[in-house]
Protein backbone atom coordinates (compact mmCIF):
# COMPACT_ATOMS: atom_id res chain seq x y z
CA UNK A 1 0.00 0.00 0.00
CA UNK A 2 1.20 3.27 -0.71
CA UNK A 3 2.89 5.67 1.87
CA UNK A 4 2.25 8.92 2.09
CA UNK A 5 5.04 11.22 2.11
CA UNK A 6 3.95 15.05 0.86
CA UNK A 7 2.55 16.84 3.40
CA UNK A 8 -0.93 17.95 2.29
CA UNK A 9 -1.89 20.64 5.11
CA UNK A 10 0.26 22.53 2.83
CA UNK A 11 -2.28 23.14 0.28
CA UNK A 12 -4.51 26.23 0.71
CA UNK A 13 -7.48 25.63 -1.81
CA UNK A 14 -7.75 22.34 -1.67
CA UNK A 15 -8.77 19.56 1.15
CA UNK A 16 -7.24 16.27 0.24
CA UNK A 17 -8.13 13.29 2.40
CA UNK A 18 -6.30 10.21 2.01
CA UNK A 19 -7.91 6.69 2.34
CA UNK A 20 -4.39 4.69 3.56
CA UNK A 21 -6.80 1.54 3.25
CA UNK A 22 -6.97 1.63 -0.51
CA UNK A 23 -4.60 4.61 -1.90
CA UNK A 24 -7.53 6.77 -3.06
CA UNK A 25 -7.36 10.59 -2.44
CA UNK A 26 -10.27 12.42 -2.15
CA UNK A 27 -9.30 16.30 -3.29
CA UNK A 28 -12.32 19.11 -2.26
CA UNK A 29 -11.69 22.52 -3.94
CA UNK A 30 -12.46 24.89 -1.70
CA UNK A 31 -11.51 28.81 -2.93
CA UNK A 32 -14.15 30.82 -2.12
CA UNK A 33 -16.74 31.70 -3.14
CA UNK A 34 -16.76 29.74 -6.32
CA UNK A 35 -13.55 27.50 -7.17
CA UNK A 36 -12.80 29.77 -10.13
CA UNK A 37 -9.27 29.09 -11.77
CA UNK A 38 -6.74 31.33 -10.77
CA UNK A 39 -2.96 31.46 -11.57
CA UNK A 40 -2.51 30.81 -7.65
CA UNK A 41 -4.77 28.13 -7.75
CA UNK A 42 -3.07 25.93 -10.94
CA UNK A 43 -0.20 26.35 -9.57
CA UNK A 44 -1.42 24.80 -6.40
CA UNK A 45 -3.63 21.66 -8.12
CA UNK A 46 -0.53 20.97 -10.63
CA UNK A 47 1.65 20.66 -7.65
CA UNK A 48 -0.79 18.35 -6.07
CA UNK A 49 -0.96 16.41 -9.07
CA UNK A 50 3.07 15.77 -8.50
CA UNK A 51 2.72 14.77 -4.89
CA UNK A 52 0.11 12.52 -5.45
CA UNK A 53 1.60 11.18 -8.63
CA UNK A 54 5.21 10.67 -6.18
CA UNK A 55 3.04 8.81 -3.62
CA UNK A 56 1.76 6.61 -5.66
CA UNK A 57 -1.82 7.34 -5.36
CA UNK A 58 -4.07 4.38 -6.39
CA UNK A 59 -6.88 7.00 -7.15
CA UNK A 60 -8.38 10.37 -7.43
CA UNK A 61 -11.58 12.05 -6.68
CA UNK A 62 -12.24 15.60 -7.44
CA UNK A 63 -14.80 17.97 -6.00
CA UNK A 64 -15.91 20.74 -4.25
CA UNK A 65 -16.73 22.08 -0.59
CA UNK A 66 -19.21 24.28 -2.04
CA UNK A 67 -21.84 21.32 -1.94
CA UNK A 68 -24.87 21.81 -4.61
CA UNK A 69 -23.86 24.90 -5.51
CA UNK A 70 -20.75 25.32 -7.53
CA UNK A 71 -18.16 22.96 -8.56
CA UNK A 72 -16.50 25.64 -10.44
CA UNK A 73 -17.41 28.60 -12.23
CA UNK A 74 -14.25 28.26 -14.56
CA UNK A 75 -11.98 30.83 -14.88
CA UNK A 76 -11.53 33.74 -12.61
CA UNK A 77 -13.22 36.16 -14.61
CA UNK A 78 -11.88 39.08 -11.73
CA UNK A 79 -7.78 38.30 -12.71
CA UNK A 80 -8.22 38.22 -16.39
CA UNK A 81 -9.54 41.50 -16.52
CA UNK A 82 -6.75 43.37 -17.49
CA UNK A 83 -4.17 41.73 -16.93
CA UNK A 84 -0.77 42.37 -17.29
CA UNK A 85 1.03 40.27 -20.48
CA UNK A 86 3.42 38.39 -18.07
CA UNK A 87 0.24 37.55 -16.14
CA UNK A 88 -1.80 36.70 -18.82
CA UNK A 89 1.48 34.48 -20.40
CA UNK A 90 2.04 32.78 -16.85
CA UNK A 91 -1.99 32.26 -16.26
CA UNK A 92 -2.28 30.69 -19.56
CA UNK A 93 0.49 27.99 -19.31
CA UNK A 94 -0.39 27.21 -16.00
CA UNK A 95 -4.08 26.31 -17.51
CA UNK A 96 -2.33 24.12 -20.09
CA UNK A 97 0.46 22.62 -18.08
CA UNK A 98 -2.39 21.53 -15.68
CA UNK A 99 -5.27 20.23 -17.64
CA UNK A 100 -2.38 18.37 -19.80
CA UNK A 101 -0.90 16.77 -16.44
CA UNK A 102 -4.31 15.85 -15.20
CA UNK A 103 -5.31 14.58 -18.70
CA UNK A 104 -2.40 11.76 -18.41
CA UNK A 105 -2.21 11.01 -15.00
CA UNK A 106 -0.90 7.05 -13.94
CA UNK A 107 -3.72 6.64 -11.64
CA UNK A 108 -7.81 6.97 -12.34
CA UNK A 109 -9.29 10.20 -11.89
CA UNK A 110 -13.31 10.60 -11.60
CA UNK A 111 -15.06 14.30 -10.62
CA UNK A 112 -17.60 13.76 -8.53
CA UNK A 113 -19.73 17.65 -10.23
CA UNK A 114 -21.71 18.35 -6.91
CA UNK A 115 -22.44 21.94 -8.61
CA UNK A 116 -22.39 24.02 -11.85
CA UNK A 117 -19.52 23.37 -13.79
CA UNK A 118 -19.72 26.38 -16.84
CA UNK A 119 -17.48 27.19 -19.45
CA UNK A 120 -13.46 26.70 -17.68
CA UNK A 121 -15.28 24.96 -14.40
CA UNK A 122 -15.71 21.78 -16.47
CA UNK A 123 -12.16 21.50 -17.32
CA UNK A 124 -11.24 19.26 -14.69
CA UNK A 125 -14.33 16.69 -15.50
CA UNK A 126 -13.30 16.67 -19.01
CA UNK A 127 -9.69 15.77 -18.46
CA UNK A 128 -10.77 13.18 -15.87
CA UNK A 129 -11.56 9.99 -17.11
CA UNK A 130 -15.13 9.36 -15.63
CA UNK A 131 -17.88 11.90 -14.71
CA UNK A 132 -20.76 11.45 -11.50
CA UNK A 133 -23.17 14.68 -11.21
CA UNK A 134 -25.99 15.64 -9.05
CA UNK A 135 -29.11 16.64 -9.93
CA UNK A 136 -29.53 20.43 -10.56
CA UNK A 137 -26.61 21.46 -11.89
CA UNK A 138 -25.68 23.09 -15.50
CA UNK A 139 -22.55 21.93 -17.25
CA UNK A 140 -21.12 22.96 -20.92
CA UNK A 141 -18.45 24.78 -22.74
CA UNK A 142 -20.23 27.98 -23.15
CA UNK A 143 -17.67 30.26 -24.09
CA UNK A 144 -18.50 31.02 -27.50
CA UNK A 145 -21.76 33.09 -26.18
CA UNK A 146 -19.15 35.62 -24.83
CA UNK A 147 -16.58 35.75 -27.75
CA UNK A 148 -14.00 32.97 -26.56
CA UNK A 149 -12.66 30.82 -29.18
CA UNK A 150 -11.54 27.41 -27.57
CA UNK A 151 -7.98 26.51 -27.34
CA UNK A 152 -7.91 23.41 -29.64
CA UNK A 153 -6.87 20.79 -26.56
CA UNK A 154 -10.27 21.84 -24.87
CA UNK A 155 -12.31 21.51 -28.00
CA UNK A 156 -10.93 17.88 -28.30
CA UNK A 157 -11.72 16.77 -24.93
CA UNK A 158 -14.84 17.57 -25.77
CA UNK A 159 -15.40 15.49 -28.69
CA UNK A 160 -13.42 13.03 -26.80
CA UNK A 161 -16.05 13.26 -24.23
CA UNK A 162 -19.42 13.39 -26.21
CA UNK A 163 -18.49 12.39 -29.87
CA UNK A 164 -17.70 15.26 -32.79
CA UNK A 165 -21.41 15.44 -33.34
CA UNK A 166 -22.56 16.50 -30.13
CA UNK A 167 -19.35 18.51 -29.36
CA UNK A 168 -19.57 20.56 -32.48
CA UNK A 169 -23.45 20.81 -31.45
CA UNK A 170 -22.50 21.43 -28.01
CA UNK A 171 -19.35 23.90 -28.68
CA UNK A 172 -21.09 25.89 -31.41
CA UNK A 173 -24.37 26.88 -29.62
CA UNK A 174 -22.54 27.10 -26.22
CA UNK A 175 -25.24 25.14 -24.59
CA UNK A 176 -25.00 24.39 -20.79
CA UNK A 177 -26.51 21.23 -20.02
CA UNK A 178 -28.76 20.01 -17.29
CA UNK A 179 -27.63 17.32 -15.49
CA UNK A 180 -30.50 15.18 -17.29
CA UNK A 181 -29.15 16.21 -20.43
CA UNK A 182 -25.42 15.90 -19.84
CA UNK A 183 -26.03 12.27 -18.93
CA UNK A 184 -28.12 11.56 -22.13
CA UNK A 185 -25.38 12.98 -24.28
CA UNK A 186 -22.88 10.80 -21.98
CA UNK A 187 -21.03 14.47 -20.96
CA UNK A 188 -21.56 12.79 -17.23
CA UNK A 189 -21.51 8.95 -16.91
CA UNK A 190 -24.08 8.68 -13.81
CA UNK A 191 -26.01 11.30 -11.93
CA UNK A 192 -26.23 10.56 -7.86
CA UNK A 193 -28.74 11.81 -5.55
CA UNK A 194 -26.39 12.79 -3.29
CA UNK A 195 -22.84 13.43 -2.78
CA UNK A 196 -22.01 10.97 -0.37
CA UNK A 197 -23.79 8.26 -3.04
CA UNK A 198 -21.42 9.91 -5.96
CA UNK A 199 -18.37 9.49 -3.59
CA UNK A 200 -19.25 5.72 -3.06
CA UNK A 201 -19.75 5.68 -6.81
CA UNK A 202 -16.82 7.04 -7.82
CA UNK A 203 -15.31 4.65 -5.51
CA UNK A 204 -16.57 1.61 -7.31
CA UNK A 205 -14.77 3.15 -10.48
CA UNK A 206 -11.76 3.72 -9.06
CA UNK A 207 -11.50 -0.01 -7.60
CA UNK A 208 -12.60 -1.49 -10.82
CA UNK A 209 -9.62 -0.09 -12.65
CA UNK A 210 -7.42 -1.73 -9.62
CA UNK A 211 -7.98 -5.27 -11.16
CA UNK A 212 -5.71 -4.00 -14.28
CA UNK A 213 -2.08 -4.01 -14.10
CA UNK A 214 -0.84 -0.22 -13.35
CA UNK A 215 1.48 0.29 -16.20
CA UNK A 216 -0.35 -1.54 -19.08
CA UNK A 217 -3.74 0.26 -17.92
CA UNK A 218 -1.27 3.50 -18.52
CA UNK A 219 0.03 2.43 -21.91
CA UNK A 220 -3.74 1.92 -22.72
CA UNK A 221 -4.92 5.24 -21.23
CA UNK A 222 -2.39 7.23 -23.19
CA UNK A 223 -2.79 5.29 -26.40
CA UNK A 224 -6.57 5.89 -26.13
CA UNK A 225 -6.44 9.62 -25.34
CA UNK A 226 -3.71 10.26 -28.16
CA UNK A 227 -5.73 12.65 -29.90
CA UNK A 228 -6.27 14.91 -26.97
CA UNK A 229 -2.58 14.88 -26.09
CA UNK A 230 -1.25 15.66 -29.32
CA UNK A 231 -3.38 18.52 -29.37
CA UNK A 232 -2.34 19.77 -25.71
CA UNK A 233 1.68 19.12 -27.63
CA UNK A 234 0.77 20.50 -31.07
CA UNK A 235 2.91 23.63 -31.73
CA UNK A 236 2.69 24.88 -27.84
CA UNK A 237 4.02 27.97 -28.03
CA UNK A 238 2.00 29.48 -30.60
CA UNK A 239 -1.23 27.93 -29.18
CA UNK A 240 -0.26 29.86 -25.91
CA UNK A 241 0.60 32.99 -27.88
CA UNK A 242 -2.92 32.39 -29.95
CA UNK A 243 -4.66 32.32 -26.42
CA UNK A 244 -2.46 35.26 -24.61
CA UNK A 245 -3.56 37.44 -27.42
CA UNK A 246 -7.47 36.56 -27.81
CA UNK A 247 -7.45 37.17 -23.41
CA UNK A 248 -5.99 40.88 -24.71
CA UNK A 249 -8.22 41.72 -27.05
CA UNK A 250 -10.20 44.41 -26.66
CA UNK A 251 -13.54 42.30 -27.30
CA UNK A 252 -12.79 39.33 -24.41
CA UNK A 253 -11.98 42.41 -22.39
CA UNK A 254 -15.04 44.27 -23.35
CA UNK A 255 -16.76 40.71 -22.60
CA UNK A 256 -15.30 40.38 -19.11
CA UNK A 257 -16.43 43.60 -18.24
CA UNK A 258 -19.97 43.40 -19.02
CA UNK A 259 -20.03 39.49 -17.04
CA UNK A 260 -17.98 40.96 -14.08
CA UNK A 261 -20.91 44.00 -13.98
CA UNK A 262 -23.56 41.40 -14.57
CA UNK A 263 -22.50 39.27 -11.13
CA UNK A 264 -22.08 42.50 -9.25
CA UNK A 265 -25.48 43.55 -10.36
CA UNK A 266 -26.45 40.15 -9.69
CA UNK A 267 -25.53 40.51 -6.23
CA UNK A 268 -26.87 44.21 -5.57
CA UNK A 269 -23.29 45.13 -5.50
C1 LIG B 1 -11.38 34.59 -20.43
C2 LIG B 1 -10.42 33.73 -21.21
C3 LIG B 1 -10.13 34.23 -22.54
C4 LIG B 1 -9.32 33.67 -23.43
C5 LIG B 1 -8.51 32.56 -23.08
C6 LIG B 1 -8.45 31.44 -24.03
C7 LIG B 1 -8.61 30.18 -23.64
C8 LIG B 1 -9.03 29.84 -22.26
C9 LIG B 1 -9.61 28.49 -22.02
C10 LIG B 1 -10.86 28.23 -21.58
C11 LIG B 1 -11.94 29.20 -21.63
C12 LIG B 1 -12.69 29.28 -20.36
C13 LIG B 1 -13.26 30.46 -20.02
C14 LIG B 1 -13.95 30.63 -18.73
O1 LIG B 1 -14.05 29.78 -17.89
S1 LIG B 1 -14.56 32.19 -18.43
C15 LIG B 1 -15.53 31.98 -16.94
C16 LIG B 1 -16.89 31.45 -17.27
N1 LIG B 1 -17.68 31.31 -16.09
C17 LIG B 1 -18.91 31.77 -15.98
O2 LIG B 1 -19.48 32.35 -16.88
C18 LIG B 1 -19.59 31.57 -14.65
C19 LIG B 1 -20.02 32.86 -14.06
N2 LIG B 1 -20.63 32.63 -12.75
C20 LIG B 1 -21.87 32.12 -12.60
O3 LIG B 1 -22.57 31.80 -13.54
C21 LIG B 1 -22.35 31.98 -11.19
O4 LIG B 1 -21.56 32.77 -10.36
C22 LIG B 1 -22.35 30.53 -10.66
C23 LIG B 1 -23.46 29.72 -11.37
C24 LIG B 1 -21.00 29.84 -10.86
C25 LIG B 1 -22.66 30.55 -9.14
O5 LIG B 1 -23.85 31.26 -8.92
P1 LIG B 1 -24.24 31.77 -7.46
O6 LIG B 1 -25.57 32.41 -7.55
O7 LIG B 1 -24.08 30.66 -6.50
O8 LIG B 1 -23.11 32.83 -7.08
P2 LIG B 1 -22.92 34.32 -7.62
O9 LIG B 1 -23.66 35.24 -6.72
O10 LIG B 1 -23.21 34.42 -9.06
O11 LIG B 1 -21.36 34.51 -7.44
C26 LIG B 1 -20.75 34.48 -6.14
C27 LIG B 1 -19.45 35.24 -6.20
O12 LIG B 1 -18.58 34.58 -7.09
C28 LIG B 1 -18.08 35.49 -8.07
N3 LIG B 1 -17.84 34.77 -9.34
C29 LIG B 1 -18.70 33.98 -10.01
N4 LIG B 1 -18.13 33.50 -11.11
C30 LIG B 1 -16.86 33.96 -11.13
C31 LIG B 1 -15.77 33.82 -12.02
N5 LIG B 1 -15.81 33.04 -13.11
N6 LIG B 1 -14.63 34.47 -11.73
C32 LIG B 1 -14.52 35.23 -10.63
N7 LIG B 1 -15.53 35.43 -9.73
C33 LIG B 1 -16.68 34.78 -9.99
C34 LIG B 1 -19.21 36.51 -8.18
O13 LIG B 1 -18.73 37.71 -8.73
C35 LIG B 1 -19.60 36.65 -6.74
O14 LIG B 1 -18.59 37.46 -6.12
P3 LIG B 1 -18.92 38.54 -4.99
O15 LIG B 1 -20.02 39.40 -5.51
O16 LIG B 1 -17.63 39.26 -4.79
O17 LIG B 1 -19.34 37.72 -3.80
Amino acid sequence: MPYVCADYSKYKFVNVCWNSENGIATVTLKRPPVNSLTAEFLRELSSLLLDLEKDETQGLIFTSEFDEKVFSAGLDFKELYRPSIDHAKEFMSLLHSFSFRLSCTAYPTVAVINGHAPAGGCIIPLCCEYRIGLNNFNIGLNELKFGILLPDWLSSLMIHTIGSRNAEQAILSGTLFSSEHALRIGLVDEIAPTKEVALEKATAFLNKAKIVNRSLRLDAKLHLRRPILQEFQKDIENELAKNVSLLMSDKVQQSLDAHIKILKEKRGN
